[in-house]
């Protein structure tokens, strides 16, 4: 297996650095040699002896004996001419490009179908946990009804670091930049892009649709105040980005958004950089993926898994179906705050610092804004009680 890397940084460098350290064990699992043939990035991170340095991803793809391609720079335009340059030249991919998957991923996949390649992006989601993969094999025999969980390590850590540390946002977030967790646009993690990039994906495989990314509701961390927590915390509960997909009666409910979590819910426990993702169905119902979500090794890792799986000669399909039935996940309970006691439906209530803290019963949220307008008040979302 002849393997070309373009982007070295955090993921890339780490990839090449199992890949060199693993060699022996990895070519002995899957019976065939396994040779990094080119390392491309705009500066040369130290490559080990016999990579070929490039700053030109073509000598990578220009090169015939190149069998998998692994497109770890990130970003929607150099990524996608060299994923779709690379399935041109009948190579497989592996990527971890979450956002591009989400925007494009029919016309990659639709590619990689007429040229009989695979594109592999168990990275994308979840960081080092095992999901892409379980979730399109393991669970084979399911119907997958909803997947819901912590998709971001970069807003679960500055939510941890404000909670538990006391900082405040960009104190957390610059600690979380120097772990390597941040997108090169930050604000992909903290308006809650990136979560919606991997609900997406996620929402895709499980449902077998192709929709447009944008029609996803998408709410970040920005707004979450420290106040809030701590009212939160009092009532039991933690504020976590929930990302969720689900099967309603017309449509796929696709949002995410800050949601108050059970602290007695597996969910609300799951702190730092890791992610979780719950998938329930019919006949295994619920199963739960826990680990970390980003870091060098926790995501080389899962690259390192989908390059030997293309060592498999088996072809993944996307066979998917394109809808427009995409909508917001609006019945819920809400926790909504107000300096002024509410006329609303709830199941929990108290006041103190002169504000009014509702816990309201499952309702739906449009009806409920509407109860509320001319009210000046702080409204997210609640996970029900498992
Ligand atoms: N970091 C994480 O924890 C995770 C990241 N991901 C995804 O992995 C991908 C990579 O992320 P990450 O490693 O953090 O990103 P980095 O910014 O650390 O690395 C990007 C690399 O790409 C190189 N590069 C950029 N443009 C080009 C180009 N035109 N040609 C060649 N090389 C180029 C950069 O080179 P140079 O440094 O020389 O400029 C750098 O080596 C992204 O899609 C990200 O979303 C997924 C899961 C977790
Ligand atoms: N920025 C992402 C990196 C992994 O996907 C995150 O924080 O989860």
């Amino acid at each position: 297996m002849i393997i070309g890397i373009v982007g070295l940084g955090t993921v890339g460098f780490g990839t090449l650095d199992i890949l060199t350290k693993e060699k022996e064990r990895l070519e002995k699992e899957i019976g065939e040699e396994v040779v990094v043939k080119y390392g491309c990035a705009l500066e040369n991170p130290g490559l080990p002896e016999g990579v070929i340095y490039t700053t030109d991803f073509h000598d990578v793809l220009d090169d015939e004996s190149v069998d998998v391609v692994v497109e770890l720079i990130g970003g929607l335009t150099f990524a996608k001419t060299i994923i779709m340059g690379a399935i041109e030249k009948g190579k497989h991919v592996v990527t971890a490009n979450k956002a591009l998957l989400a925007h494009d991923g029919q016309e990659i996949f639709t590619a990689a179908k007429e040229k009989g390649v695979n594109v592999f992006y168990e990275a994308s989601v979840g960081g080092g946990i095992p999901v892409v993969v379980p979730a399109k094999e393991s669970l084979i025999a399911n119907n997958i009804k909803k997947i819901e969980g912590i998709l971001n390590g970069t807003t679960n850590f500055i939510l941890t670091l404000m909670e538990t540390d006391n900082l405040d946002f960009k104190e957390a977030l610059a600690i979380a930049q120097d772990l390597g967790f941040v997108e090169a646009d930050a604000s992909l993690d903290l308006d809650g892009f990136d979560a919606a990039h991997k609900i997406a994906i996620l929402a895709m495989n499980a449902f077998h649709i192709f929709f447009d990314f944008d029609k996803i509701h998408t709410t970040g961390i920005r707004q979450v105040t420290k106040q809030d927590m701590d009212y939160a915390k009092k009532l039991g509960y933690r504020i976590k980005l929930i990302a969720q997909a689900e099967k309603l009666d017309n449509s796929i409910g696709i949002d995410v958004s800050p949601t108050l979590v059970p602290m007695s819910d597996i969910v609300g426990n799951v702190m730092q950089a890791y992610n979780v993702v719950e998938i329930t169905s019919d006949y295994v119902e619920n199963v739960l993926f826990y680990g970390k979500g980003a870091g060098r090794y926790v995501t080389a890792s899962a690259v390192v898994s989908d390059i030997m799986k293309t060592h498999n000669k088996e072809l993944w399909t996307h066979d998917y179906t394109y809808t427009d039935a995409i909508t917001p996940i609006e019945d819920s309970r809400f926790y909504v705050r107000s300096s002024q006691p509410l006329d609303i439906d709830y199941e929990e209530s108290y006041s103190m610092d002169d504000q009014y803290i509702y816990i309201t019963t499952k309702q739906n949220l449009n009806a409920l804004k509407l109860q509320l307008s001319g009210v000046k008040y702080t409204l997210l979302k609640v996970r029900d009680e498992k």
